[in-house]
């Protein structure tokens, strides 16, 4: 089960906590029910899309920053329930940068159309291939365990972090 679906859209923020942590947790809560292998399910994993966002602070997109380090706290959360290894559902959380495509790709075109240039919204070196972020994602599917991993998508590397080795709270300057 993966649950990708989300927004960007801060000046709505029901329509942004809704589809980004509330459909994430029912998603979660719902495919659980159905995997659980204590309750006649086969079990599987669960992979919940959380952002850079959910690592960092960012000021002008507050929303959705709070809800992605919603997205982590709650997978990470469930994924340290000690009924997991009954339950055989296993738990992880992807953090990418900016991928181009999707609502960062849009959000440079609506910047481009208004300013007649991307300017300040261009963050290139966070910038990830989409076929970078399907590789993290299948390594997430083909590993032998994957229960609490989180792995931040990066240009550069894969990197499986737990939380107790990330550090949240570093604030980015307020470019977009
Ligand atoms: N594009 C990027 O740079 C990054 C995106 N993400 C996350 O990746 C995920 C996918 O985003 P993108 O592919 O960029 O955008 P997208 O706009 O192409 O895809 C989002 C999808 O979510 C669906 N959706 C939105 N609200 C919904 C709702 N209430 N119920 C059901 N479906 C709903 C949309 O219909 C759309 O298909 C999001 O969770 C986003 O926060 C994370 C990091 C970077
Ligand atoms: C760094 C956050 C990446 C998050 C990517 C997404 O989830 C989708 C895009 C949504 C919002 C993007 C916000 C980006 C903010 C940054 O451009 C900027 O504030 C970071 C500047 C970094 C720096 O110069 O050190």
């Amino acid at each position: 089960m993966f649950n990708n679906a989300g927004v960007l859209a801060e000046s709505k923020p029901e329509v942004t906590v809704n589809a980004n942590l509330l459909g994430c947790i029912y998603g979660t809560e719902i495919a659980s029910t159905h995997m659980r292998k204590d309750r006649g399910g086969k079990g599987g994993r669960i992979i919940n899309m959380s952002s850079k966002a959910g690592l960092t602070d960012l000021p002008n997109v507050p929303t959705y920053c709070a809800t992605k380090h919603g997205v982590r706290t709650y997978t990470i959360s469930k994924s340290n329930h000690p009924s997991v290894e009954d339950t055989g559902v296993e738990y992880a959380v992807l953090f990418p940068g900016c991928v181009l495509a999707g609502l960062y790709l849009k959000l440079i075109e609506d910047r481009i159309a208004k300013q007649g240039k991307p300017s300040v919204a261009r963050n290139e070196y966070l910038e990830i291939p989409l076929s970078r972020l399907l590789d993290g994602f299948l390594k997430l599917v083909t590993l032998e365990k994957m229960n609490g991993a989180m792995l931040e998508v990066t240009p550069d590397e894969d990197l499986f972090v737990r939380m107790e080795k990330v550090v949240i709270g570093s604030t980015y300057p307020p470019s977009l």
